[in-house]
């Protein structure tokens, strides 16, 4: 049968990274899908400003929604204290088995906790099934369509609390407008914008940065 894109990127890690380091789980996805085939990992460019903002928020608890092959879990997961933990969330069972073993080569595994199904099936579950009290970080990466529906359900399930930090990628392209206007208007949100480009592109992107105010 015919290999997805998804398993092709996984065996070129898994033949030319190396084991056991993250970063070099990360440089050979960017080099793959730069220079192979395009894929929708956050890369490079927007990598640096989510590593920035995590190592801003330090946080406990982190959660991602859209894990796809694990590149931006294995960029998060690297920079966790001892103790801390990531939660990702991935609806599509072919990209979550992927996603598995690359974080497990990664060696990343004790800190990223994979949870496959769909986003609004899984938020209202942290708190109970997982033990999450509040979320510190929570890196928006999923569907477009879900980006505001599932920050409200985040406020709704109590999981924000005074400084929590969301930052939601592709807000310019392929864009999340409604989600724009929701959180720029909401008074709960102090938000920030910062231009970049699509992974691997030279099209125009930002990332929204969004502090939750309690
Ligand atoms: O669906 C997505 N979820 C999360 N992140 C994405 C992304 O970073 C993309 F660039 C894109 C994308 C897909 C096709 C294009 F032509 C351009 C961007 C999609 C997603
Ligand atoms: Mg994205």
């Amino acid at each position: 049968m015919n290999q997805s894109k998804e398993q092709r990127i996984l065996n070129f890690v898994l033949q030319n990274a190396v084991r056991g380091d993250p970063c070099s789980v990360m440089e050979t996805i960017d080099k793959y899908c730069s220079e192979k085939e395009w894929a929708m990992n956050v890369g490079d460019e927007k990598g640096v400003i989510l590593d920035k903002t995590v190592e801003e928020v330090n946080p406990k608890v982190a959660l991602e929604l859209g894990t796809y092959c694990g590149y931006s879990a294995v960029r998060i997961a690297r920079l966790l204290k001892a103790g801390a933990r990531l939660l990702t969330v991935e609806f599509n069972p072919e990209f979550a088995a992927i996603a598995k073993q690359m974080i497990e080569f990664a060696g990343v595994q004790d800190k990223v906790k994979l949870l496959e199904g769909p986003s609004e099936v899984i938020i209202p579950q942290l708190k109970k099934k997982y033990e999450v009290d509040t979320l510190d970080f929570v890196f928006v990466d999923h569907w477009k369509d879900r980006y505001t529906p599932d920050t409200i359900l985040l406020q709704e399930c109590s999981l924000l609390r005074k400084g929590s930090v969301l930052l939601a990628d592709n807000i310019i392209f392929p864009g999340a407008p409604e989600f724009v206007k929701y959180i720029r208007n909401n008074p709960r949100f102090q938000c920030s914008t910062y231009p970049s480009h699509l992974e691997y592109m030279k099209v125009q992107d930002a990332m929204e940065k969004a502090v939750f105010l309690g």
